[in-house]
């Protein structure tokens, strides 16, 4: 039997229930025709290479299919059986592999993916999703709320312990490391884990409220699994992971271990801008979140609906597409971050709905009073705009949303 690239296009080809189907966006090179280059995107991310093969008697077709061209977009389908159940890495090294630096194409994006049934079981998916804000905090109402100490490193173990106690007395669920604070000596892992949760503890005991903890255990995979059992020991809900950037077999493996203690996964997407930012290549933020939810996360970041500091990707659309249908599959909670402060809350939820996650940093930090009044300032604005309140109307009864309003408005920050 042979195999040349130009058997993977096949315009009358109707995908399957059963096969995976991605959409990219192409830009051919100048010595290929949309067809010819959407016939070797189908033949390098499955089966087939750039030389014409005599595939013999003994081979089982994982071909993948072009079955549409649109403009600059390509629909390529994908047989289940290419896919190893519940790889992730494996799944990628196909759909978003060799593709991206192909010089049949001088750029390609991956936009879209639909995942069959048969592919989305081989996953665990979240453990909680979005039932966090009931199953943890015991809130229904409201988006839960998060703080990120500034400066992001730096700050002395007992210092990141204090800023946490005073946002959580200020009225907010939850202190989250930043992203490229783990183990270093100015404020080691195990001291933080010990002295956050003791914080938290008072914190709790004094306000009646849930208040829980997200501890960057980012590492190499042995590592996380450590500092893993070390949350669950102390009495920790979550881990969170830098998911990008430590990859998403490790996600797997750390997934896998917090369903046997119990704990939820907080994603951060550092480095995904390095995938997602040029609309003419990479991956998009909709397929990370996609993946991110089969891996199993239960809060993903995915962005601000244009209203922070930060490029975002059709934050909408991702964060319904995290909430959609997926064979049963639990939803994810997306959470808002970056640039975010207590003036532009009412027209974020406007945006995303109430079943979200607001984070903000410096919209803390920054308060004219410090953190324990930016953390008033943030429940407040949050209480308000849930129930269509004007803020200017609620910082009457509170002064600590007046200070905000003041300092920040409701522009967009740089
Ligand atoms: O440190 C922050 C937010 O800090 P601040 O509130 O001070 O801007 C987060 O790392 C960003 O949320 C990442 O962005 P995204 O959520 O878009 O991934
Ligand atoms: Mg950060």
């Amino acid at each position: 039997m042979g195999l040349t690239y130009e058997d993977f296009l096949d315009l009358s080809y109707e995908p399957r229930d059963s096969d995976l189907v991605c959409r990219f966006r192409i830009d051919p090179a100048d010595d290929q025709t949309m067809e010819s280059a959407a016939s070797r995107v189908a033949s390098e991310s499955s089966n087939g290479t750039w030389a014409a093969l005599d595939t013999g008697e003994d081979f089982t077709d994982m071909g993948a299919t072009a079955f549409a061209i649109d403009g600059d977009e390509i629909g390529v389908a994908y047989p289940p059986g290419l896919f190893e159940p519940g790889n992730m890495p494996q799944i990628l090294s196909c759909i978003a592999g060799n593709i991206m630096g192909m010089k049949a194409v001088d750029t390609i994006r991956l936009l879209d993916c639909e995942w069959p049934r048969e592919v989305v079981e081989g996953f665990t998916g979240p453990g909680f999703g979005s039932s966090v804000r009931e199953e943890i905090f015991g809130v229904e109402d409201r988006p839960i709320t998060a703080t990120v100490p500034k400066p992001k490193v730096g700050l002395s173990t007992k210092r990141h312990a204090e800023v946490g106690y005073e946002a959580w007395i200020g009225g907010l669920d939850l202190l989250k490391d930043d992203e490229n604070l783990t183990d270093q000596s100015f404020n080691p892992f195990a001291d933080r884990l010990a002295e956050s949760f003791d914080a938290r503890d008072r914190a709790q005991e004094e306000t009646g409220e849930v208040k829980s903890y997200l501890i960057n255990v980012t590492a190499d995979t042995q590592t996380m699994l450590e500092r893993t059992d070390m949350v669950a020991e102390a009495g920790g809900e979550y881990v969170m992971v830098d998911v990008v950037t430590t990859g998403w077999g490790a996600v797997q493996t750390v997934r896998d271990r917090c369903e046997e203690l119990g704990l939820a996964i907080h994603a951060h997407r550092a480095m995904h801008a390095a995938f997602d930012r040029l609309p003419h290549h990479g991956v998009s933020m909709r397929v990370l979140a996609q993946i991110s939810r089969l891996v199993g996360v239960d809060q993903l970041h995915t962005g601000t609906a244009g209203l922070g500091k930060l490029a975002n990707e059709d934050t909408v659309g991702i964060n319904d597409w995290l909430r959609s249908d997926l064979y049963g599959m639990r939803d994810v909670l997306p959470v808002a971050s970056g640039g975010l402060h207590p003036g532009l809350v009412p027209k974020l939820l406007e945006a995303t709905g109430p079943n979200i996650c607001v984070q903000a940093g410096g919209g803390v930090h920054g308060h004219p009073e410090g953190t324990e009044a930016g953390a008033r300032a943030l429940r407040a604005a949050v209480e308000a705009a849930v129930l269509d309140e004007p803020l200017e109307v609620r910082a009457q009864e509170s002064p600590e949303l007046g200070a905000a309003l003041e300092k920040w408005g409701t522009e967009t920050p740089r």
